[in-house]
């Protein structure tokens, strides 16, 4: 296997009386897209900060492409890295495309570079406007784009997908589709579950500083242990009975829901197609919301 894009050893930080990032250790494969998620205050962004050597870790190591955060390589690495912070800071008298050729000097990027990035995040069209008058989710997109500068092998992404659009959205997910295609490696945050389930190879839940599972999301399904749903589409007569008999619940006039057991699955499944008046069945896995919140309630 090829050697991990991003490796963490016991890495803690702490800010005077808080311990932000507590023994953390963690190993993204290259080419991964890989979602850290936690509640506010957990420390993603303490996490992303380190990785990117702009704060040092108390303890604990870090390698980043394979160099140690700390030798004397790093700086090269560095240029290999694109970062979008949760807070990107843009000038306002700057059209994009100058904001842009700003961002590419700074990173020892090609100038022509500005152009295509802004035609890949859908900003070509205002190239020339003062970022003065950009909406959120244009600036967003800036910054997205900015992020993408010298062809990193390695993006950290701080919820980048806050204040766009669902058109945005998509556009956003398709273009890391095709980094990913390119062979770099993703790393991003998000506060809106749903939206990166489908989207990510794996994803590390932290929780006051410790990473307290990880894995794909189909693996956190599983070790989580949560029922899953079997919604079945029935008649009026059937839906009554299998209220009264199966403890199903009403899901509307023409289904009933049951909640069981993923090692009774299959067995319920059977047991309901065995029921008259059963249509049709719909199988409805545990969420990556309800995953992080049964994380979350452990704690409490
Ligand atoms: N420079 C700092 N000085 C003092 N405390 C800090 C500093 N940076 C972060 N913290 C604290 O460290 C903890 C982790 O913060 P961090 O910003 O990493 O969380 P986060 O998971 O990114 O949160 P959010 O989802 O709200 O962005 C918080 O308690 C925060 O107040």
């Amino acid at each position: 296997m090829n050697a991990p894009a991003i490796e963490l050893t016991g890495v803690t930080k702490r800010f005077g009386e808080v311990e932000a990032v507590r023994g953390v250790s963690l190993a993204v494969a290259p080419g991964r897209t890989f979602g850290l998620i936690g509640h506010n205050g957990a420390g993603k962004s303490t996490l992303f900060r380190m990785m990117l050597g702009l704060i040092v870790p108390d303890a604990g190591t870090l390698r980043l492409l394979g160099e140690p955060s700390d030798g004397a390589r790093f700086r090269e690495v560095r240029q290999q890295i694109g970062y979008l912070p949760e807070h990107v800071a843009l000038y306002d008298n700057l059209s994009g495309l100058e904001t842009l050729r700003f961002y590419a000097k700074l990173r020892g990027a090609a100038r022509a570079e500005c152009d295509a990035a802004l035609e890949r995040v859908g900003l070509a069209h205002a190239a020339t406007r003062k970022v003065r008058g950009y909406s959120k989710g244009m600036r967003q997109r800036l910054g997205f784009a900015q992020a993408l500068l010298g062809k990193p092998k390695l993006l950290f992404l701080d919820e980048p997908t806050n204040g766009l659009d669902p058109q945005a959205i998509h556009d956003f997910y398709r273009v890391i589709a095709e980094l990913k295609a390119e062979g770099a490696t993703v790393v991003l945050t998000s506060h809106i579950l749903a939206e990166i389930e489908q989207r990510v190879d794996e994803v590390a839940i932290l929780r006051e500083g410790r990473i307290v599972a990880q894995g794909s999301v189909a693996e956190l399904r599983e070790r989580a242990e949560l029922p899953v749903r079997l919604i079945v589409r029935v008649t009026a007569e059937a839906r009554e009975r299998l209220i009264a008999t199966l403890g199903a619940s009403a899901e509307d006039a023409a289904h009933v829901a049951l909640s069981v057991n993923r090692g009774d699955k299959l067995a319920r499944i059977a047991q309901l197609a065995a029921e008259p008046g059963v249509s049709d069945l719909r199988l409805v896995e545990p969420s990556l919301e309800a995953v992080f919140l049964e994380h979350s309630q452990e704690a409490a």
